[in-house]
């Protein structure tokens, strides 16, 4: 049978991996998706592995998602040169990030730091505030990036401040991991579905209604993130203007009776419709679709 022996894992490059245009220009897209989705269409792979946040919410032909999975810590990480935190930095310094969302955050924490747009791999962004491993050059202090990205890589020792959930709440489904599959292959659903975790599928089903409630692309100023604890699943969700100077924000909370499926489902459609509601009552279309302007 197909999932009977070893595993091969078979990595694919995509058009987010070599495409240096900045986030804002690719965003919602799934420049990071799209090459993978291919594969799996074509054959070439029975199962392919996405960070969650990355995929558009809008439903992809012939492919079914078949997983998702127990979601890693979802924070952002600052890694900043000599082991500074976001309150070390002095007066001025500049910080890179490729998302409008973190430029906004940042733009609301420290008015005074200069934010730069970039883009890159993960190693090269850190080098630009920690220094080229050859030349030991930069031209930053600091980057942002997710704490799930480093950890994947080995490099959460970069971290130099772990960013909390309340002043840099994160992007929709950030942490978590799509497991996709040929819509209708049983066989490649029953090899994946120990992977699934109920919860996490909960929260960012949440996230995500409330990305394409606003109809925001994955590179839209917005935050939103959900998580099932003591019996409810809670969601927090805020829409920004870039540079920092307005944000619309909404939080809501289910009580769960059970924690089966279709629960989980009305829970996550509850809080995200009425976090919805409350963010474009309150403007936040304008405040995503200024961004994409
Ligand atoms: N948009 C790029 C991207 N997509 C997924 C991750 C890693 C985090 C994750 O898997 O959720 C990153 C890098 C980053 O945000 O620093």
């Amino acid at each position: 049978a197909r999932f009977a022996g070893e595993v091969e894992i078979v990595e694919i490059t995509t058009q987010g991996d070599t495409d240096r245009s900045s986030l804002s220009q690719l965003g919602g897209t799934g420049v990071f998706v799209s090459a993978l989705r291919d594969a799996l269409l074509d054959g070439r792979v029975d199962v392919a592995v996405h960070s969650m946040k990355d995929l558009p919410t809008a439903p992809a032909a012939g492919i079914e998602l078949a997983a998702v999975t127990k979601r890693e810590d979802a924070r952002d990480a600052l890694c900043a040169r000599d082991g500074l935190t976001l309150a070390d930095l002095p007066e001025g310094a500049k910080v890179g990030t490729g998302s409008p969302r973190r430029m906004a955050q940042l733009r609301v924490a420290r008015p005074d730091l200069e934010v730069v747009d970039i883009r890159g791999n993960v190693p090269t962004r850190l080098a630009r505030a920690q220094g080229d491993p050859q030349t030991g050059e930069r031209d930053l202090d600091a980057v942002v990036l997710a704490l799930a990205g480093l950890k994947r890589l080995g490099l959460e020792d970069r971290a130099t401040e772990v960013l909390d959930l309340i002043d840099f709440p994160t992007a929709p489904a950030q942490g978590a991991l799509a497991v996709e599959i040929r819509d209708g292959d049983g066989a490649a659903r029953a090899a994946v579905a120990k992977t699934d975790h109920a919860p996490t599928r909960a929260a960012v089903d949440a996230e995500r209604r409330v990305l394409a409630g606003l109809e925001a692309g994955c590179a839209a100023p917005l935050a939103a993130h959900a998580e099932v604890a003591d019996g409810m699943l809670f969601l927090s969700a805020i829409a920004y203007a870039t540079d920092g100077s307005s944000r619309v924000a909404a939080s809501h909370a289910y009580t769960l009776d059970s924690t089966r499926a279709s629960e989980l489902e009305e829970a996550a459609r509850d809080v995200a419709d009425r976090a919805v509601a409350e963010l474009l009552d309150g403007g936040a279309a304008d405040l995503v679709q200024a961004a994409r302007a």
